[in-house]
């Protein structure tokens, strides 16, 4: 069992560049009194020494009455024309027979539509509507066509329907998380999993997990595994232990709807463009996460790998241990390249080997063991990495 410290923590402003409260008054103000709510990052106050737009100017005429003459129109006589019958159904309030030129989407009313409400215009926007239906369907029908025949097709769609759940899982996550938790915490990671855990169901993917007892280590601990597509993030929550945030580039913040969810679930965010204030950031975790009794999840490759094999591993996860005195738990994926591929347009349904090792102790380590603790973890996890890939042979001809 995972021993809990005296409580979760809560709040992670701390490790960011976040400024951890807004002002608390004029129009920016959070609604919460204690500043909780999560606002856009690096907001500045020039919006509110901005000029003020000109109130609405009351008209200069009077509407015009029913029966009297109409005021000359300002409007070239094309456009008045179509005012004063606008629309496609101008026509019908007229009076007249449909223009000949027009070809809508209904070419003619079906004769269920003809006997509702017995009114033209009503008929006519039925029409319209069962035009557009016909061809929704025919969207849809021609779809799976399409994505048969066409890799990018297919592709683009699902990849595309990827990023769409996550945008709009994360708008609709985020007043829960809200509503529940009051703000930015790491008990918001649990509703985002419960949440993110559904989504293979939809891509056919299936996980196959081993080593979860691995998590149950006494206190903190650093979580370390291979980064292979945005798609990680399933296999990331399908495993992800209690009272765990994951390091994440800044320019997520920035990613709408998702980028307001993981703001709201605790994610700690690093500058990857200036080492010194990655840092430091890291720096402040390592002193932060023992008090909170967090785990933090790191990729340590720095950014996304779908090649089969891993990138070198950068130190800073390493460092944070030794510094916290923390174990490493090194998790590894299988490859996906035999399904996603996104220089071949290759995304398919797929099982993925997931497998949490045994924590490895940094008890007594110092910041000149760190190359070493970096190149052990490296080479037990791109052994398993082969292993789960099926390619088992290949560590040695390739380290
Ligand atoms: C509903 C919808 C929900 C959606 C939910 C989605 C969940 C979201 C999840 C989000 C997931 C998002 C996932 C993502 O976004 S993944 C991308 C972001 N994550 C990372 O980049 C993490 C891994 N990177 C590192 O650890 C790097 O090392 C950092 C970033 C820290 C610096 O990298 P950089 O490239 O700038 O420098 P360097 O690594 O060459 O190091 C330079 C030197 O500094 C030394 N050094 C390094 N660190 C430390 C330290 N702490 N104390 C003391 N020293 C340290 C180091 O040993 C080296 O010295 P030497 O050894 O050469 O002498
Ligand atoms: C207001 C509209 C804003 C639109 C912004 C569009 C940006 C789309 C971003 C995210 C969409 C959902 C993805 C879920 C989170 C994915 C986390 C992830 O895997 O990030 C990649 C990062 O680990 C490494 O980045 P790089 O490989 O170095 O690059």
């Amino acid at each position: 069992m995972v021993k809990q410290g005296p409580k979760a923590p809560t709040y992670y402003h701390e490790w960011t560049q976040i400024p951890p409260r807004m002002p608390t008054r004029g129009p920016n103000a959070p609604s919460s009194h204690h500043g909780r709510h999560p606002q856009p990052p690096h907001r500045t106050t020039k919006h509110l020494r901005a000029p003020l737009p000109a109130p609405p100017q009351p008209p200069t005429s009077l509407p015009t009455a029913p029966g009297r003459p109409r005021p000359p129109s300002p409007c070239p006589p094309r456009l008045a024309e179509g005012r004063a019958g606008a629309g496609r159904t101008a026509h019908i309030r007229r009076g007249q027979p449909r223009a000949k030129g027009w070809k809508g989407p209904g070419f003619s009313s079906p004769r269920w539509a003809r006997g509702l409400g017995g009114v033209k215009g009503r008929e006519e926007s039925s029409s319209m509507e069962l035009g557009w239906l016909l061809w929704g369907a025919a969207v849809l029908l021609l779809l799976p066509v399409l994505m048969e025949l066409s890799p990018a097709v297919n592709f683009a769609l699902r990849i595309g329907f990827y990023y769409l759940l996550f945008f709009v899982c994360s708008a609709l996550t985020a007043p829960v998380c809200l509503l529940v938790n009051g703000g930015r915490t790491v008990k918001n990671m649990r509703i985002i999993k419960t949440v993110v855990k559904t989504f293979k169901y939809f891509f056919g993917l299936r996980f196959e997990v081993k080593g979860l007892e691995n998590f149950e280590v006494e206190g903190p601990a650093i979580i370390v595994s291979n980064h292979q597509s945005i798609l990680d993030m399933m296999g990331l929550m399908e495993v992800l232990p209690d009272n765990c945030v994951q390091v994440g580039k800044k320019e997520l913040m920035y990613a709408g709807t998702v980028g307001l969810i993981i703001y709201l679930g605790g994610v700690i965010f690093i500058n990857r463009k200036s080492t010194s204030s990655a840092k430091m950031v890291m720096a402040e975790v390592a002193k932060t996460m023992a008090t909170d009794n967090v785990k933090v999840w790191v990729y340590p490759e720095g950014t996304r790998n779908c090649t089969g094999d891993l990138l070198p591993f950068k130190k800073g996860a390493f460092h944070v241990a030794v510094q916290a005195q923390v174990p490493v738990i090194p998790v590894v994926y299988s490859s996906f390249t035999t399904f996603y591929n996104p220089k071949k347009n290759l995304f398919t349904s797929g099982k993925i080997k997931v497998e949490v090792l045994p924590p490895i102790e940094t008890k007594g380590l110092t910041s000149d063991d760190v190359s070493e603790l970096t190149d052990r973890c490296y080479r037990i996890m791109r052994e398993t990495l082969f292993r789960l890939s099926g390619r088992p042979g290949e560590v040695k001809d390739s380290s």
